[in-house]
């Protein structure tokens, strides 16, 4: 489906948004309700992950194809692992048989799992016979992904004796992981994290709860950077939303203040307002902590016509698509004086964009998504424009409740 977008005509907006559940909490809570059936989730994430990681949770034999979803088959590669009886091949499409998954095949190893490659070494599919699991210490690389060890954790409290990690190197993508912990603590597991060691006690049983999954705060991202291209005096309303989140992109509120959005936090529910602020022009951002929200920080400085250099995307490379490519080459189609490194980018101010430009999406839902408030500049064509609904199925139908025009092509 190629799509052709065109603005809101009246660039001052006045709208509220209601955004479906994080699909990292969703993910993870539909794996703890898997392990102890006195869990129960509201506010469910509707993306193709959550669905894919809902279904292979059912699977005990077979193959069970995970598509993109990167969490559900990190998730999925624990959860089987330790589940003595099911046998299954884990697989998922060609671009996740490209995104490695050695450190935790290897890991679980170590505990004495069962796990072999059924093509490439180090990547999917794999072929898991699940064991009891014993032993209960591990150590692994920390600095590729943090799904790696969240799906250690989130396994940790059905094992016999628990787990001890040892996490090496410099630790990535850190709130994903305290998010996997605080999950854990609130169904009543016990767990700490010092340095670079964390600790899961073992639980056979938890007490029965309600797990609340929050929005989806990458989700939102795209709302702030509408909220950044439009005109002061704009005021997007997002539900349902918490101050205290376990999200890391909600540093979103902080870091789009530079782009003149403030954040006013309500009961559930966050506005988004666009003040006449200048807009920053000395925009660096270390995202190690929320690799998620790089692509649509890049475009609204693109959007803006201000300069940015982003660092910590060394986790970039193996997403969806290799995004920091995939930037460079679509930010250059409109334009944009960019350079990219393996771990970052920067981007010239630019005055012009170039309109009209058909931007190709490589398979990644952030690509469409991040691409699309663009729209609020200039008017642009989106490729594969049904990839978001790897996490955002009703991104399109919001975004003509915002009055843009979308046509199908
Ligand atoms: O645990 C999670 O839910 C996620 C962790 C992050 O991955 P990395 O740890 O690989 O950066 C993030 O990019 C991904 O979208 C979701
Ligand atoms: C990286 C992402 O997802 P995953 O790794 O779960 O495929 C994402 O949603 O941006």
């Amino acid at each position: 489906m190629k799509l052709h977008l065109t603005g809101p005509s009246d660039k001052h907006l006045n709208e509220t948004i209601t955004i479906t559940g994080s699909k990292s909490e969703s993910n993870r809570s539909l794996l703890l309700a898997a392990l102890y059936p006195a869990i129960s989730i509201e506010n469910l994430s509707n993306s193709d992950d959550a669905q894919v990681m809902e279904q292979g949770l059912k699977i005990t034999e077979g193959t069970v194809d995970i598509h993109h979803a990167g969490t559900a088959m990190r998730f999925l590669t624990g959860y089987f692992a330790s589940q003595e009886g099911k046998e299954v091949v884990l697989t998922g499409s060609k671009r996740m048989t490209e995104r490695p998954i050695e450190i935790l095949v290897d890991a679980l190893k170590s505990l004495g799992a069962d796990i072999s490659y059924v093509q490439d070494e180090g990547y999917p599919p794999i072929k898991i016979k699940g064991k009891r699991i014993v032993k209960d210490k591990v150590s692994l690389p920390a600095n590729v992904s943090s799904q790696y060890i969240s799906s250690l954790l989130l396994i940790a409290p059905s094992l016999e004796n628990g787990l001890e990690l040892e996490l090496v190197g410099k630790i990535t993508s850190v709130p994903y992981i305290k998010m996997t912990l605080a999950l854990l603590e609130e169904i009543g597991v016990k767990t700490s994290f010092e340095g670079n060691r964390i600790k899961v006690s073992s639980q056979d049983k938890v007490a029965s709860s309600t797990l609340v999954v929050e929005s989806d705060w990458s989700s939102a991202s795209y709302f702030y950077s509408i909220c950044a291209l439009s005109d002061p005096g704009t005021e997007i309303t997002l539900s349902a939303y918490k101050k205290e989140s376990l999200q890391g992109d909600s540093v979103l509120a902080k870091i789009y203040t530079s782009f003149g959005v403030e954040t006013t936090f309500g009961e559930n529910i966050i506005t988004l307002k666009k003040t006449d602020k200048k807009v920053s022009t000395e925009n660096e951002f270390d995202l190690a902590n929320a690799p998620d929200i790089a692509q649509t920080i890049a475009v609204t400085c693109f959007g803006l016509g201000v300069g940015c250099h982003l660092t910590g995307l060394h986790t970039l490379k193996i997403k969806e698509t290799d995004r920091l490519e995939a930037l460079d080459t679509e930010l250059s189609k409109l334009g944009a004086s960019i350079s990219v490194t393996d771990k970052t980018l920067t981007l010239l101010p630019t005055k012009a964009i170039t309109a009209d430009v058909s931007i190709d999406t490589y398979n990644d839902h952030r690509m469409a998504m991040a691409f699309a408030p663009l729209a609020m500049r200039t008017t642009l064509f989106v490729n594969n424009a049904e990839v978001v609904s790897k996490s955002y199925p009703d991104f399109w139908n919001d975004l003509k409740q915002l009055h843009f025009t979308i046509r199908e092509l």
